[in-house]
């Protein structure tokens, strides 16, 4: 959660240091909303299972695992976009 938040700083000091365009922030900002969210939901699974099966089952690690694999794949296709909005600009600049 620490991981993302400071991503998400990150993306919207850049967007303010590269003044990117309306649509831009849009995106960036669905991005960062989306992968914020699904992080509380994992948190809030993790937190479910474990207080509703404290011991160790495989079921519950697969459910963990999927939870994970939902952020997992929202940060990836994040970080795809924000290097596509990005890095044109950053490369420019250089
Ligand atoms: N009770 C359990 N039974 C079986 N496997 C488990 C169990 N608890 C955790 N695991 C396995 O360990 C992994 C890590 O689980 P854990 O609850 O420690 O999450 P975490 O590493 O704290 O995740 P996050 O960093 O998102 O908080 C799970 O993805 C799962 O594969």
């Amino acid at each position: 959660m620490w991981l993302h938040s400071a991503a998400a700083v990150l993306a919207i000091l850049l967007g303010i240091f590269l003044h990117i365009g309306g649509w831009q922030w849009c995106i960036i900002l669905i991005c960062i909303a989306m992968v914020l969210a699904l992080e509380i939901i994992n948190t809030a699974i993790e937190h479910l299972a474990d207080s509703l099966h404290p011991g160790w089952d495989p079921q519950i690690g697969l459910v963990k695992d999927l939870a994970a694999a939902a952020v997992l794949v929202a940060a990836v296709i994040s970080l795809i976009i924000g290097c596509w909005i990005f890095g044109p600009a950053l490369i420019a600049m250089l």
